[in-house]
Order: C-alpha cells, then structure tokens, then sequence
C-alpha cells in the first residue's frame, strides 16, 4: 500500500523482493507497505506466486533477495484449509496460541470462548471435535483462532475460497467490523477480484511469471459500506485494462458487452499504480 503524507507508517514493508525456486523465478521486484488498520488485498491468476509471498511475509520460508520488516509479535496466519487439531476439542483449537504465549489455563480458555461466539459459533461447538463440525464452522473456529491472538497484522491465505456465498459474506462482514474495532492491518491473498475489491483499501494485482504487482488500485469509500452494484463496477474497471486481462488469462476487450455495458465504465476507484497499456486505447486513460 503506498503511503502518502495522510497515512500512518507501514506496520509490514516489503522492498525489492525476488524469490525462486531453483531456477525458477516465482517473484519479481515486490514492494509493498502495509499501514495499521488497513486491508491491501493480493490478487492474481493461479501459480503467480500469492502464497509464497504470504509465506515469505509470515516468515514460514526463508528470505533470498530483498526486504521484509514485520512486527516481531502479533503476527497471525489464516491459512486456506482451517488446519485445525483433529485430536484437540474446538475451544482447544482456538485457545492453542494462547497456550503458546504462556496465557494461563482459565483465561485462555475464556477468550477462546467470546472470539468463537462473537464469530457465530454455537455453544455446544465449542467442545465438539473439529470433524464433528461443517466446513463453515470449521472456517469460523480458524478465524477465531487467528483473531483470539488479538494480532497487529493479520495474514490470510484465501480463507474464504471454499465457502458457498452467503456463508463468505458473512465472515467478510465478520473480519470487516473486527478489523475496524481493532484497528489491525490484514494482508488478504485471493484470486477472487470481487472479494478483492470488496475487502480492501488497496488492491494489488499481480501478474505470473514471476510474479510481480502490475497494478495497484484503491475502491471508494469503506469497505463495509460498499454494496454489490459497486463491488461489480470497480472490478469491472480494473478488467477494462488489457493488462489485468491479461494476467487473469481473459481475452482482450474491445466493444461494449453484450448488456451494453461501455468499456469505460468507471467503478470510482482510483489507480495508485495504473498498468502499462498492452495496447493503448482513450478509454484506458493510458
Ligand atoms: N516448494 C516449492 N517448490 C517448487 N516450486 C514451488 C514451490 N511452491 C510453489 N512453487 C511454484 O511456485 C509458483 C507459485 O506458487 P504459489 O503457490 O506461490 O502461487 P499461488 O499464486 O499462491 O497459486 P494458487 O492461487 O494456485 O494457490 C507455482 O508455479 C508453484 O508451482
């Protein structure tokens, strides 16, 4: 996220970072900044190198070229399976990083149990075992997980891709009000461009082969007032620009839809970073 003389200092800061396995180069030239309170979400096509970042940004793989500073603490990950202990009860699962800060027995366990209820997980859950649970409430004891630690940053690995529609909706209204109230700062990796747009204050979209940020765009307004019409509108903008087609591998776009829909629709987002015109045209503003 690109800090201007309004926003606060990055709370994660990425410079310069390349990454390869082997040969291969999987990231290219990623500069980031992350301030607190805010959502930047990482989009892109399959294979272009989302979880790595992640995972390099968490710390989970070890750093080759470039920069990354991170708090030291009150760092959590949610990850796009909800990894939970099959062997551990549910309010066990949600307290396990607590245990791990050394949080006595008692005032884990009843922390563990008003970030499960405050996400919609029933009572009786919380001592049934994770395979006792469906994969919404799975879903939701991982966030409760994650957010129990109260963490500065919050990293998520496209947690909600497994969900059906109305069950997404309701743990991004979840994450929405709980990243208000805390004022934490959520890297969110997706390849999902609505709930991109729909979550975050900046979006970043990257291209594959190596990965690298091609664009970076701010929707209007706050997250938790943007409605339906106007998550579709500002994905619409990014996808009239050859070049965000192109990374999401969807063939180039030159005539209104067949809604009559004109291709330079706006969405009222801005572009903080615009992407290079493939092929330039007016109504790109390239
Ligand atoms: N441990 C590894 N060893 C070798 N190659 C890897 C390894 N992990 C990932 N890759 C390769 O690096 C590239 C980027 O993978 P990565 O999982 O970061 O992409 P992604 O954007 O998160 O993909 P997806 O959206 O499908 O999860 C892919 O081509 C993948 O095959």
């Amino acid at each position: 996220m690109t800090t201007s003389p309004a926003t606060p200092p990055p709370l994660l800061q990425v410079r310069g970072l390349h990454h390869a396995y082997g040969p291969t180069a999987v990231l290219q030239d990623i500069d980031l900044d992350l301030p607190a309170g805010r959502i930047a979400a990482l989009v892109g096509p399959s294979g272009c190198g989302k979880t790595t970042l992640l995972h390099l940004c968490a710390g989970l793989l070890a750093l080759q070229q470039g920069r990354i500073a991170r708090p030291e603490a009150a760092v959590a990950v949610m990850f796009q399976q909800p990894r939970l202990l099959p062997w551990m009860a549910t309010l066990d699962n949600i307290a396990l990083g607590l245990r791990a800060q050394g949080v006595p027995r008692a005032q884990r366990r009843e922390r563990a149990r008003a970030a499960a209820l405050a996400l919609g997980l029933p009572e009786a859950s919380l001592a049934q075992y994770p395979a006792e649970l469906s994969g919404g409430m799975q879903s939701r004891a991982a966030l409760a997980r994650a957010l129990v630690l109260e963490p500065a940053l919050l990293l998520m690995d496209e947690p909600f891709s497994a969900l059906d529609v109305g069950l997404r909706g309701q743990l991004h209204q979840l994450l929405l009000a709980r990243q208000a109230q805390s004022g934490m700062a959520v890297l969110l990796i997706t390849h999902d461009l609505m709930e991109a747009v729909r979550l975050a204050d900046e979006v970043l979209v990257l291209a594959a082969a190596p990965g690298r940020i091609i664009a970076r765009y701010r929707p209007p307004g706050e997250a938790r007032a943007r409605g339906e019409a106007l998550v579709h509108r500002c994905a619409a903008q990014l996808l009239q620009h050859p070049e965000v087609r192109a990374a999401f591998g969807l063939p180039e776009q030159d005539a209104p839809d067949a809604a009559g829909t004109p291709p330079d629709e706006e969405g009222g987002g801005a572009w903080l970073q615009a992407p290079r015109c493939a092929a330039p045209r007016a109504s790109h503003g390239c």
